[in-house]
């Protein structure tokens, strides 16, 4: 969708913003671009809507050079936000995000009714917030405006230059889950400029390392953070990048194990034969329409005093995720509820647990399958190697 080609930007005072730059962005893939103050990051994004024009090399989107499109028609093909967002002060919100509608020839009423629809898609209920002026609203609510306006008139490339960058950890964190939302559902291709590794790691379907002027990776999140290519980047991504690795690696089938599974209503007895069958200390117990409950163990089954039924010598376990969570979710949750092995579902369906072990392992198996570009879907344990 967006190809950089071996892409030079030189400033007349002899400064190399961008250096040889070539790679290639997919269409409907977020690339984070990261790295510290002054490496090019900035002049890279606004090299794809002509703010900046470069030295050499050359950028296409779908397949043609946009040195040859008329800056103006272009720009209408790529939303624009910024961290000072640049909204007008004197327009309302609704008209804000109505005008490049309007601009581009939609009738006022149809570009302020699409307008609403897209505050309230970004979060900012329309009724409420529409007839107040930018400067009425909070930092973050005004990031939100930016993103309406920039999607308003729905361009299939998205640049977005420190969008959140304004604001504090918490909105911040609020508005990038926000953002991830409205892009599972929008698919926009997405070159995403932040100096925060954290922000690049949870937003990126890759994430591009910059150094001087170079990108010196550019990987999924689980790659670069398990397998940094180079000591700059292992640096730059920091001594816990085994903690952020956690983040970005969802729990999966063949993560899980699978003990003998009771129900509520069992008799002890039958429970009883199914645990010593398995040979199994403990079981898993699910309620009459299949949810998790809790635990049983084989000893509180065996014992003479007590009910004739599972319910009456099962445990409660709260601890549930479902299947796809962060294994830093699953994490969590063990620490949290002083457990051994979390139950993990699909929908309210039980499908196994998650041990340490298991989850020490789907560490392993993520950047091991990235690494060999197996296909995250196909991943299984067998392809984790043994230490
Ligand atoms: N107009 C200009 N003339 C000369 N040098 C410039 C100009 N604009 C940017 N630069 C230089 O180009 C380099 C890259 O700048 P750029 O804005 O792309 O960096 P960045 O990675 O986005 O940084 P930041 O995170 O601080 O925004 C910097 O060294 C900067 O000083």
């Amino acid at each position: 969708m967006i190809r950089f080609e071996h892409v030079t930007k030189r400033y007349p005072d002899g400064t190399t913003a961008v250096d040889d730059l070539s790679f290639e962005v997919a269409e409907g893939e977020l690339i984070t671009l990261v790295g510290p103050s002054g490496c090019g990051k900035t002049t890279t994004m606004k090299m794809v809507n002509r703010l900046i024009e470069p030295t050499d090399g050359r950028i296409l989107l779908d397949g043609e050079d946009i040195a040859t499109v008329d800056p103006v028609a272009l720009r209408r093909r790529i939303g624009y936000v910024i961290q000072q967002v640049g909204l007008f002060p004197h327009k309302t919100v609704l008209d804000n995000t109505a005008t490049v509608p309007h601009l581009l020839g939609k009738p006022r009423k149809q570009a302020r009714a699409r307008a609403a629809e897209l505050l309230d898609l970004v979060g900012l209920d329309p009724s409420t917030y529409g007839d107040r002026y930018p400067d009425q609203l909070s930092g973050g609510q005004r990031q939100r405006v930016g993103v309406a306006r920039a999607l308003a008139a729905d361009p299939p490339v998205l640049l977005m230059d420190e969008p959140f960058g304004a604001v504090d950890p918490v909105v911040r964190e609020h508005l990038q889950n926000e953002f991830l939302r409205l892009q599972s559902t929008l698919h926009k291709t997405v070159l995403f400029v932040t100096h925060d590794i954290e922000e690049a790691v949870r937003l990126g379907d890759r994430i591009a390392v910059y150094g001087a002027g170079r990108i010196e990776q550019l990987d999924t999140p689980a790659t670069v953070l398990g397998a940094p290519a180079t000591e700059y980047t292992a640096e730059f991504v920091g001594a816990d990048r085994g903690l952020k690795r956690l983040s970005v690696t969802p729990v999966e089938t063949g993560d899980l194990e699978h003990p003998p599974v009771v129900r509520l209503d069992d008799p002890v007895g039958r429970a009883a034969d199914r645990l010593s069958a398995d040979d199994a200390p403990w079981a898993v117990v699910l309620d009459a329409d299949g949810s998790v409950h809790g635990w049983v163990a084989a000893d509180a089954l065996a014992e003479g005093s007590g009910g004739p039924t599972v319910r009456d010598r099962a445990r409660p376990m709260a601890a549930h995720l479902p299947l796809g969570a962060p294994l830093r979710q699953a994490l969590s949750a063990m620490l949290q509820h002083d457990a051994g092995w979390i139950a993990v579902r699909d929908g309210d369906g039980f499908l196994g647990v998650l041990t340490p072990a298991r989850l020490h392992a789907a560490l392993r198996r993520s950047t091991t399958a990235d690494a060999a570009n197996v296909p995250r879907g196909k991943v299984s344990l067998d392809t984790v190697p043994d230490a």
